[in-house]
């Protein structure tokens, strides 16, 4: 298995079928920029299906969430088979915008990770803490208890990564120190291989929050970090494939 970051892009709730041309431009750089590092791209879930079918292969296409059932009466929701069936090979579950947004908690996001594998989905799971839980000094506790609840039994390097995104770095400019991220990503390798043993101890830990071509390379380059989920660079091809550029081992 590849040990080359992975840098995946969350559109969030942004992207008409225009957007999809920034896709193409990603594309047609990706045999360059895949020697550096694993691509994937999640755009909102109507855009998927064209997603994939302009991808071809060249970059992996995800979906922002699923819903923990195969199938029934949950208006507006989808599931991990339809990603699968739109051709997604990734899911992101428990951002922060879901768990504040739609009351996510550990147990749901837990349940929406078993749904993921079950659909053979690569399970993207967030954690982060807030502004406040940071200032207290409870960033670790807060962390742990999350990745506790939130990554069921049965990950592995195949099925599941973990994405570290402090609430208060997404969208805003703001990062974490050098220093910071390395404490959190130690501290989470640590949990994941007490946890899952040698599967833990391989499982890639993105770091997310505002990550932009300036400070990509030196974010990527702190241990522990086995790539990037980038929300706002990432809809912009330029900035995307500069970041993807800065994943390339020194
Ligand atoms: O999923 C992506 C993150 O929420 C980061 O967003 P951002 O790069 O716009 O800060």
């Amino acid at each position: 298995m590849t040990d080359k970051a992975l840098i995946a892009g969350n559109w969030k709730m942004n992207g008409l079928a225009a957007q999809l041309a920034e896709l193409d431009a990603v594309c047609a750089a990706s045999a360059e920029l895949g020697e550096a590092c694993d691509l994937l791209l999640c755009p909102p879930a109507t855009l998927i299906s064209a997603a994939a079918e302009r991808a071809k292969g060249r970059i992996a296409i995800g979906g922002q969430n699923c819903h923990a059932s195969e199938s029934g009466a949950h208006t507006g929701e989808i599931s991990a088979e339809m990603l699968r069936d739109a051709r997604a090979s990734h899911v992101i579950l428990g951002h922060s915008e879901r768990r504040a947004d739609n009351g996510e908690d550990d147990a749901v996001v837990a349940a929406k990770t078993k749904a993921a594998w079950r659909a053979g989905l690569v399970a993207i799971v967030c954690v982060g803490e807030t502004e406040q839980e940071r200032d207290a000094g409870s960033t670790l506790e807060i962390l742990g208890r999350q990745l506790a609840g939130s990554l069921p039994e049965g990950a592995t390097r195949a099925n599941a990564v973990l994405a570290y995104e402090p609430v208060w770095a997404i969208g805003t400019g703001r990062t974490p120190t050098v220093e910071e991220v390395r404490e959190v990503h130690g501290f989470l390798r640590a949990r994941l291989a007490e946890r899952f043993g040698e599967e833990g101890a391989k499982l890639r830990i993105l770091y997310g929050g505002s990550v932009k071509p300036a400070n990509a390379a030196e974010l990527l380059s702190v241990p522990d970090v086995g790539g990037a989920l980038v929300g706002g660079a990432s809809l912009k091809a330029d900035d995307f494939i500069a970041i993807c550029r800065a994943s390339r081992p020194a």
